[in-house]
């Protein structure tokens, strides 16, 4: 008798077609699972009858395992060196590729246009100072010529936090402070934050301002022009044309505001500049005795000229933005452009 390896001559090509270890496990369960083909040659022995031809048949079964287990093992390596190459490559960084690019931040206008002043005055001989921007109403105020009753004090324009003490509505009492500390020649320009209370489409309850200072034995109103034609030639462009109207503040006199040449329609006249063909810029004057006396400057002996400006308008004229909002709401399409 025997053995019957009928449909058993299948497993070599079965294995080495096995496109993946879930197949090669299919042929596997087939030959040697528990009901396997192979698993099941055993059942025949019993049906043998002769000692020898059991022993030959048992041996038989043996190499039918051992050759079936070593070709299905072999196989297995492959797939699983396979397996693993395809997800190595899957992986792999194609390091010739272009990096991705990285969005590089920007510096905000109004830090521009503020940097920019300072460097044009900076090269002028102006030293930067700054102060505090809680204020006491004596330096904000009083030492600037503003008595108690004047409106600019009223609580619609200015944030008091006591009675006394409030947030600078300018960077004037920057300069106060300094004349207080410092004999002349005094040369500066405060640049800052400053808080007015009303805020509406056009005002913001913080913006910036730059104030500038000089005080000397000799300096004269034609300094001051001097000075601030070449301010605005700097930062508008050398052939912007610059006049000077007469005006008042309380801390100058004579006191001026500065217009320039409007660089949206070139002086012809728009929506911008009212048809007038002039764009306010700043204002100033020669320092009112008022206040040196107020910081213990000889009038007689010093003369001096001052100016002040608002920084986000300056940025508006310079960089065409029709809307002050932008300047704080922070949007990167907006802010991307500087
Ligand atoms: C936005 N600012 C404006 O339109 C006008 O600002 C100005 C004009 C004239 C003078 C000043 N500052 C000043 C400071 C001292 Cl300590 C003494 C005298 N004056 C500010």
């Amino acid at each position: 008798m025997q053995l019957d390896i009928s449909g058993l001559e299948g497993y070599r090509t079965e294995i080495a077609q096995a496109g993946s270890l879930d197949a090669l496990y299919q042929v596997k369960v087939k030959y040697l699972g528990k009901n396997g083909l192979i698993s099941n040659l055993n059942r025949q022995l019993k049906d043998i009858s002769s000692h020898e031809d059991k022993k030959e048949a048992g041996m038989k079964i043996g190499s039918l395992r051992a050759d079936f287990e070593a070709l299905h093992d072999a196989k297995e390596l492959e797939l699983k060196g396979a397996e693993k190459n395809a997800k190595l490559t899957g992986e792999s960084l194609d390091i010739t590729l272009p990096g991705l690019p990285f969005t590089a931040g920007s510096i905000h206008p109004v830090t521009k246009v503020f940097d920019e002043i300072v460097d044009i005055f900076s090269a002028m001989g102006f030293e930067v100072a700054i102060g505090p921007e809680v204020e006491h109403d004596f330096y904000n105020f009083e030492a600037l010529n503003i008595p108690k009753e004047h409106p600019a004090r009223d609580m619609q324009d200015t944030f008091y936090i006591t009675d006394e003490i409030l947030m600078r509505t300018h960077t004037s009492p920057v300069q106060v402070r300094t004349m207080l500390k410092n004999k002349p020649p005094v040369k500066i320009i405060a640049p800052g934050k400053v808080y007015r209370c009303d805020s509406d489409i056009t005002h913001t309850p913080m913006f910036h301002q730059v104030e500038g200072l000089l005080v000397d034995e000799r300096t004269t109103f034609g300094d001051l022009k001097g000075i601030l034609t070449v301010f605005i030639q700097k930062m508008f462009g050398d052939n912007v044309p610059v006049r000077f109207r007469p005006s008042f503040f309380p801390f100058t006199e004579p006191s001026a505001e500065v217009d320039m040449g409007c660089v949206i329609c070139g002086s012809k006249g728009c929506r911008v500049c009212k048809q007038t063909g002039w764009l306010e810029i700043l204002g100033c004057g020669m320092v009112d005795p008022a206040v040196f006396k107020h910081v213990d400057y000889d009038a007689e002996k010093y003369r001096g000229f001052a100016f002040g400006m608002g920084i986000e308008r300056i940025a508006m004229l310079k960089y065409g933005i029709d809307d002050l909002r932008l300047f704080f709401e922070n949007h990167l399409k907006f802010l991307k452009q500087f």
